[in-house]
């Protein structure tokens, strides 16, 4: 391609509204143009990328038999209604009316659509699994779009669905997406975990997200260098080791605390250290309050909460909420004397005793309160967000953190839609049976972002060979010099027979050429330059930078070989 005829509008400076290193860099090479917030365009060079990760996420799906079908964008309310998740989603779903008045979503997801295909169509266990898959623009109307395309509010999704007659069945498709997962964020080579995580409100039980290690990443897991062992820090169980630290009971004492509101104020008044003190917290689940009982140094892990109970409801109870029930302030709340709501705990508070808590009176607290003399628990669970050190669930060490971005996960679904959509099929048998389903996604465009965060350097980005733009960059540095630019046009029709050749045959200066090249990211550079009358061209090689003088003789060979070493 001609980079003359091509629309690369690369940026000299740094765009202000670009909050990532990918975000800058997409803006900066020309490769995506903002059209609001959260939704951009892509441009050619853009495209080029996504056409070929979208090739092998196609390849690795049709290797374990997934079927390549399109479903619409626009999905009637109806197939919500009938799901039950019309009335469940806020305003991150994007709703419409059309012409006459009817509802329908803008799509986040799939199921609804797929189910209601399949239920129509595949009526017998002999049709059965079948595994079909799409790569779709989704619509989610994100509260706070950052990052470029690593959170859009209109993106491309690869989701694949499978329905099954058996678990064993479903088990099978979810190990080779898992492998087929594991194939594809390898070839576009990205540094990734699969982690086990929480499955949420789309239900179903065991879930795995596939995440591409990055310091811009907004999951954080936990990992041990022991094993494969890898979770979602909202999901990474805390193994319980008591270490019961009691000492001798003593009498309850009300203490005046002017102005302590947080732990650590209570801490550094009574002298103690934080882990200490308990803090209470008073948690929305569904439509009722639960008082959670933490120790100092520890943080409440919403998800833990929302799966103990089965349900997504859950949220932090307002201060407005905690006067009306409690008749104090959040900075003084605790557990004694406290009988309108349940009061739950973590494990590891019953691991200390003559605790320090709040006395339901602001600015007020208690020490000495004891478990079963002064406050009952209505039960201890693991409620908390593991910290760096403590064992993994599985022992093979203690957890380490790391930032991830999620760019694929896979869930067993179970029977949820097919159940509440009456996509059944019958059985040897010849009973009807609601069809096992799994569900399985990954971010595309968040991928390309993903692999701009771990391939690029100060000049720009570093594409891996498997999907980059173009496979070499040449360029005459001055074309308006015959020889150069005749040389040039020569190996452009040679190089093109073998490679996908970008050639910059444009009259700008040499300095914007080659900062532009370095932008742009293709692995392998060759500059017809002022050595050009001689049958000498400059080799260069973007990952490290070296560059060495080739005789014209040998240069389809030295490419050759070079090309065969890049990653
Ligand atoms: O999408 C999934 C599960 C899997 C992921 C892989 C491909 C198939 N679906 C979970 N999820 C996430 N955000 C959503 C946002 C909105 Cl607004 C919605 F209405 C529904 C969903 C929703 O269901
Ligand atoms: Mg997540
Ligand atoms: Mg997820």
């Amino acid at each position: 391609m001609k980079q003359s005829k091509m629309f690369i509008p690369t940026l000299r400076e740094v765009p202000n509204d670009a909050d990532s290193k990918s975000h800058q860099l997409l803006l900066k090479a020309g490769m995506i143009k903002q059209i609001a917030s959260g939704i951009y365009s892509y441009l050619p060079i853009s495209k080029r990328v996504l056409n070929k990760i979208e090739a092998i996420v196609r390849e690795e799906m049709e290797a374990i038999d997934g079927i390549e079908i399109l479903m619409p964008a626009l999905q009637p309310s109806e197939l919500w209604q009938e799901s039950g998740r019309w009335p469940s989603y806020g305003a991150e779903l994007m709703r419409m009316t059309d012409r006459h008045g009817r509802e329908f979503a803008l799509g986040p997801t799939h199921e609804e659509i797929i189910t209601s295909l399949v239920r129509d169509e595949l009526k017998s266990y002999k049709k059965l699994p079948v595994t079909l898959f799409q790569i779709q623009n989704k619509f989610r109307d994100e509260k706070r779009p950052r990052f470029g395309l690593l959170r859009g509010r209109e993106f491309i999704m690869k989701d694949a669905y499978s329905f099954h007659a058996s678990e064993e069945s479903l088990d099978a498709t979810y190990q080779d997406m898992y492998r087929a997962y594991s194939n594809i964020f390898s070839r576009v080579n990205l540094k990734f975990r699969p982690v086990i995580a929480d499955s949420g409100a789309i239900g179903g039980s065991h879930t795995h997200e596939f995440m591409a290690l990055a310091e811009i990443g907004e999951d954080t897991i936990a990992y041990t260098d022991g094993s494969d062992y890898a979770a979602n820090i909202e999901k990474a169980e805390v193994v319980y080791t008591p270490d019961v630290q009691h000492t001798e009971e003593q009498p309850l004492e009300k203490i005046h605390t002017p102005g302590v509101k947080t732990a650590q104020q209570l801490a550094d008044l009574l002298g103690r250290r934080l882990d200490e003190i308990v803090k209470s917290m008073i948690v929305k689940v569904d439509d009722r309050f639960v008082m959670f009982l933490l120790r100092g140094h520890h943080e409440l892990n919403d998800v833990k909460v929302k799966s103990y109970f089965g349900t997504e409801y859950v949220e932090l109870a307002t201060e407005a909420e905690i006067e009306g029930i409690m008749n104090a302030k959040p900075g003084s709340l605790g557990p004694v004397g406290v009988d309108k709501i349940e009061i739950y705990a973590d494990y590891s508070v019953q691991d200390i005793n003559n605790l320090a808590v709040g006395a339901n009176e602001t600015e007020y607290h208690y020490i000495n309160a004891n478990l079963n003399r002064d406050f009952t628990v209505t039960a201890f669970g693991d409620f908390r967000f593991i910290t760096e050190g403590e064992p993994a669930a599985d022992g093979s060490g203690p957890v380490k953190f790391a930032e991830g971005i999620e760019v694929g996960q896979v869930f067993k679904l179970g029977t949820k839609y097919s159940e509440a959509m009456k996509a059944t099929f019958l059985d040897e048998q010849g009973k009807a049976r609601p069809m096992i389903m799994g569900c399985y996604g990954i971010g595309v465009s968040r991928t390309l972002s993903a692999v701009i965060e771990q391939h690029h350097d100060d000049n720009g980005i570093i594409w891996p060979k498997s999907i980059t733009p173009f496979d070499l960059h040449i360029i005459s540095v001055n074309p308006k010099q015959e020889a150069q630019r005749q040389l040039a046009d020569e190996l452009y029709a040679t190089f093109s027979k073998d490679y996908e050749v970008l050639y910059d045959d444009r009259t700008e200066r040499a300095g914007v050429k080659f900062n532009d090249a370095d932008l742009i990211g293709v692995p392998l550079r060759i500059l017809v330059g002022k050595n050009a009358a001689d049958g000498i061209v400059e080799v260069k090689v973007r990952k490290t930078g070296e560059s060495f003088d080739v005789n014209i003789g040998e240069l389809k060979a030295e490419i050759d070989s070079l090309y065969d070493t890049l990653d």
